[in-house]
């Protein structure tokens, strides 16, 4: 079968339920015979939350420390996320941005990727675990937590997708897929069923925020499929592909 990569966004994980939700949708792929690792935004509004929180006790709180303080936002759903799929009888083990292997630069709070050595994630899948990631987040080689700027976990997932080989990158989130202009502003927009990675980044530059333009631009370099859907539904959502690509060979479609 395959082994595939899903991100699921705050929207996706904004309180417990729908964390049990997700949990669900993640043992289904499981359950079919996939290998199966996650990456995890924090729940809903946690990270503008945890800003607004540092600015209250300092109005220009250091760099450093406002990176400690919203890595922990996804440490929360990674933890929830792991013991909702324990209670629904899967295995599952969650690791932070360290843990997971992502290696930034030293960039408080828009930190590059240098390298993804995602081995703890590895051992979890061969032995038939879950492997649950952080997403947004990584380790300099000073040993302190980074951020990768505001919408990060797009890219921690494909980044995670190439380092792993997988044969899709998921994005899951509130709406089903990439629109031609923003579904919940323009109600007459029409979902694209698959788009070219060179397509996809014009409209991330002209200020669509459906995909990190940093992630795409990951994609497109290591030819990773991406597959945004809605975590609210089984449509079929938006393949994103190089041109040439049969969007129909991309696994888990259904
Ligand atoms: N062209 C587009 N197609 C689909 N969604 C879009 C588009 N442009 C903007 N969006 C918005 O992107 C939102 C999803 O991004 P975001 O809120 O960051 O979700 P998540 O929490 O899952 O990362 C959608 O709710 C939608 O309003
Ligand atoms: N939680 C971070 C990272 C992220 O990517 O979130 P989301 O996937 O919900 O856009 C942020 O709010 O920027």
């Amino acid at each position: 079968m395959a082994l595939i990569v899903q991100k699921y966004g705050g929207s996706s994980v904004a309180d417990t339920d729908s964390i049990k939700r997700v949990a669900r949708r993640i043992i289904e792929t499981k359950r079919k015979g996939n290998d199966v690792a996650v990456v995890v935004s924090a729940m809903g509004d946690t990270t503008d939350e945890l800003i607004d929180q540092a600015k209250e006790v300092d109005s220009q709180p250091p760099a450093r420390e406002l990176d400690m303080l919203m890595t922990a936002g996804e440490r929360i759903s990674m933890s929830l996320l792991a013991m909702a799929i324990h209670s629904q009888g899967e295995h599952a083990h969650s690791f932070t941005g360290s843990q997971a292997g992502f290696v930034t630069d030293a960039r408080y709070g828009a930190a590059h990727i240098r390298a993804v050595k995602p081995d703890r994630v590895i051992n979890a899948l061969h032995q038939g675990e879950i492997g649950i990631v952080a997403g947004f987040q990584g380790v300099n080689s000073l040993g302190d937590a980074t951020t990768l700027g505001r919408g990060g976990s797009d890219t921690s997932a494909v980044a995670l997708a190439v380092a792993l080989g997988a044969d899709v990158c998921e994005i899951y989130t509130d709406v089903d897929g990439v629109f031609t202009a923003d579904p919940r502003i323009v109600p007459t927009a029409q979902r694209i069923p698959s788009i070219s990675y060179d397509a996809v980044l014009e409209m991330a530059a002209s200020g669509s925020k459906v995909l990190a333009l940093r992630c795409v631009e990951y994609a497109r370099r290591f030819k990773m499929p991406i597959h945004v859907r809605s975590s609210f539904s089984h449509l079929p959502g938006t393949i994103v592909v190089g041109d040439g690509v049969d969007a129909n060979s991309i696994p888990n479609i259904d």
